[in-house]
Order: structure tokens, then C-alpha cells, then sequence
């Protein structure tokens, strides 16, 4: 059994997301962000917020999100977490975690060694950084993964979490090699975008647990 910390993200039915909580994932994530097809408006990341007991928490993602929305949709949903997926600056995610008492995540594209130096710049920003693959069509979500081995020779000075490709078939090898204190998956336990399986949610889970 490990600690390493669970997160199902691109939840966007109430069906998945009861899995994810009974299979006992500690992090569900809700995609706000028009182009995804996990896409879920506010109104529908509160309905699947409320169905959330308080033993597993709830974060929103965004990208590059003005102010005045970033503040609509932490005031809409009231997630546990808001992580960011775009362009945005250690200078305004450490105004905006002086002014909530949400966590704030951001996701950091990994390319090679020096992407986990340059991600150092959110040290004190931000309350996480999710490592992801730096590729792909959308911000998160490509089901592409990074080099585990960068992780593995990294000297970590960043709470972090592992992203980027992960499936049930895989995770347990992940956290192996990486040591990852947290994974998150998404199109990984999916059958086509932006559908979940709750076959591969449980699965996914369960594999984490037991690495
Ligand atoms: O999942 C999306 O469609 C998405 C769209 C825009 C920004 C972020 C998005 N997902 C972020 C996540 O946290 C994913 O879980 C992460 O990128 C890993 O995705 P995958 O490689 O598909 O497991």
C-alpha cells in the first residue's frame, strides 16, 4: 500500500463521480474550459460538487482566466482546490492564493531537466505543482506522458503531483519509478473523449493504492 494521493480529473457525470468517491479517490477534478471535451459549465460543476462528501476533495480546473471569472467560478463551484492549466504567472497566482483560502495548483508542462528548474519559479505561489506532458492539443487531458525518469533524478523542493498519460495499466509502475506523492489521470480512464469508465476509474484507484 502506498500514500501516494489519487486524483480522477475530467469528471463530468454524476455516475463517475459517485466511482470516484466510492472507489476512494482523495481528488476529483471538473474541467472548466469550453474546448475540452470534458467541458462542464459552473452550474454543472456545482450540481457534481454538492454530491461530494467532505473525505474527498473537489478541484476546478481553469485556463488563463481573467480575474473577475476566476472569482465567479470560485464562487460558483467552491472547490477545494483550483489548479491553473494556462499561461499563468507566479505573480498573479500568488495574489490569488493570498486572497482565498482555496489550494492552488498549476499544472507545469515538462520537456526535459531544465523544466523542472524553470518550474521553481512558483515556489511560494502556488500549493502544488502538477507535472504534465508539455505536448498535445489541449492545456491537460492529451493522455500523453512525461519522462518518468526526470522525476525519479529530481531533487524535489516543490510539493508535486504526477500527471500526463497515466492509466490503470501503468500508475502502479509510475509511482514506483517516480515516488510520486500524487497521480492524476484522465483520458486514460476513459472509452472515448470525455467519457468516463467506471471500470477504469475503480481500477485506476485500486492500482494506485496497491503500488
Ligand atoms: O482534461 C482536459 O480536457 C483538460 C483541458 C484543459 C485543461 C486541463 C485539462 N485536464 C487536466 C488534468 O488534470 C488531466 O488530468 C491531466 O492533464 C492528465 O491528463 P491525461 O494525460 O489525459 O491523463
Amino acid at each position: 500500500m502506498t500514500n501516494t494521493l489519487v486524483k480522477v480529473c475530467g469528471l463530468s457525470t454524476p455516475e463517475t463521480v459517485d466511482a470516484a468517491v466510492d472507489a476512494g479517490a482523495d481528488y476529483i477534478g471538473l474541467v472548466h474550459f469550453a474546448p475540452s471535451p470534458r467541458h462542464v459549465t459552473l452550474d454543472q460543476a456545482a450540481r457534481l460538487r454538492a454530491r461530494v462528501p467532505m473525505t474527498t476533495k473537489v478541484v476546478l480546473l481553469l485556463v488563463n482566466e481573467q480575474p473577475v471569472p476566476t472569482a465567479q467560478a470560485v464562487d460558483a463551484v467552491k472547490p477545494d482546490v483550483v489548479q491553473f492549466h494556462g499561461g499563468e504567472t507566479p505573480e498573479w497566482l500568488a495574489l490569488l492564493k493570498g486572497a482565498m483560502p482555496q489550494e492552488v495548483w498549476k499544472a507545469y508542462g515538462v520537456r526535459d531537466a531544465g523544466s523542472l528548474e524553470s518550474a521553481l519559479k512558483f515556489r511560494g505561489a502556488v500549493d502544488r505543482v502538477l507535472y504534465d506532458s508539455a505536448k498535445g492539443a489541449l492545456p491537460g487531458g492529451n493522455g500523453l506522458a512525461i519522462d518518468w525518469s526526470l522525476l525519479a533524478a529530481h531533487r524535489h523542493e516543490l510539493a508535486w503531483g504526477l500527471a500526463g498519460g497515466l492509466t490503470p495499466d501503468n500508475v502502479a509502475d509510475a509511482i514506483r519509478q517516480t515516488g510520486a506523492p500524487l497521480v492524476d489521470a484522465s483520458s486514460g480512464l476513459e472509452s472515448a473523449p470525455g467519457v468516463k469508465d467506471v471500470d477504469r476509474i475503480r481500477a485506476f484507484v485500486q492500482a494506485a493504492r496497491q503500488a
